[in-house]
């Protein structure tokens, strides 16, 4: 568990379909070198044991490097291998036993798509971050809602509540995001898609020098 890290820059998410097993550990750890704050770990094939198995080694990598690691979807898994948190969409199960299962210091995030009423939902309910997306088209989710510049300045205004920006982000579409009040970038491609991932995730990381925002925990 990490001692509550401050939830703004790069959240990196891994992709089973994107990153072969045996280069997982040293992707990630990459992109933590190159200055990502957050890892996701979202894998979607059926094999548990295989999955608890790599999620194990990040979250001991990411302990090392005090960077919480976030399991997608999959509570039990997080709660087993004590990440430092779980991310939860519409089909992952509700906030409230997340929470009940990891407790009061985890990192929950919910995906807010492009609803408002959903993030006060999730605020309502103690979430950690609320992520929406996705903000621009993205291959590895092609059917996801798209979620505007103008909700997200909107969530601004109303949220103190991290936001998270997911979908076809790259380091040279972000700033708009930014601007809009955005306080992670979530990137899966521009980070683990890159040949060198390290300087994909440092690409990312220097759009976040200026000083941490007055609404950030
Ligand atoms: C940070 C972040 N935001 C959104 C998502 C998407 O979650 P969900 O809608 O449950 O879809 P899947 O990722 O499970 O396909 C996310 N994973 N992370
Ligand atoms: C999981 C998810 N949810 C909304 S968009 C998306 C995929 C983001 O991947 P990329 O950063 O490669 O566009
Ligand atoms: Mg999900």
């Amino acid at each position: 568990m990490t001692d509550a890290p401050r939830l703004r820059g790069l959240y990196a998410i891994t992709d089973s379909t994107l990153i072969a097993d045996s280069a997982l550990l040293a992707s990630v750890e990459a992109a933590i070198d190159g200055g990502a704050r957050c890892i996701q770990y979202r894998d979607k094939r059926p094999d548990a044991a295989l999955r608890e198995h790599l999620a194990r080694a990040l979250n001991t990598a990411c302990q090392a490097r005090g960077v919480p690691l976030i399991i997608n979807d999959d509570l039990a898994l997080a709660a087993r291998i004590g990440a430092a948190g779980v991310h939860i969409g519409r089909e992952d199960g509700a906030l409230s036993a997340a929470r009940a299962t990891l407790g009061a210091r985890a990192i929950i995030g919910v995906s807010c798509y492009d609803e408002l009423e959903r993030a006060r939902a999730a605020v309502a309910g103690g979430a950690d971050y609320i992520a929406f997306g996705a903000v621009y088209p993205t291959a590895i989710k092609p059917q996801a809602v798209r979620a505007s510049l103008e909700l997200l300045r909107a969530a601004r205004a109303e949220f103190r509540c991290p936001i998270v920006a997911i979908g076809g982000i790259r380091a040279d579409n972000a700033a708009p995001l930014l601007a809009a009040g955005v306080d992670m970038l979530a990137v899966i491609s521009a980070v683990f898609g890159e040949p060198d991932v390290r300087a994909a995730a440092a690409r990312f990381a220097a759009l976040f020098t200026t000083p941490t925002p007055e609404h950030c925990p």
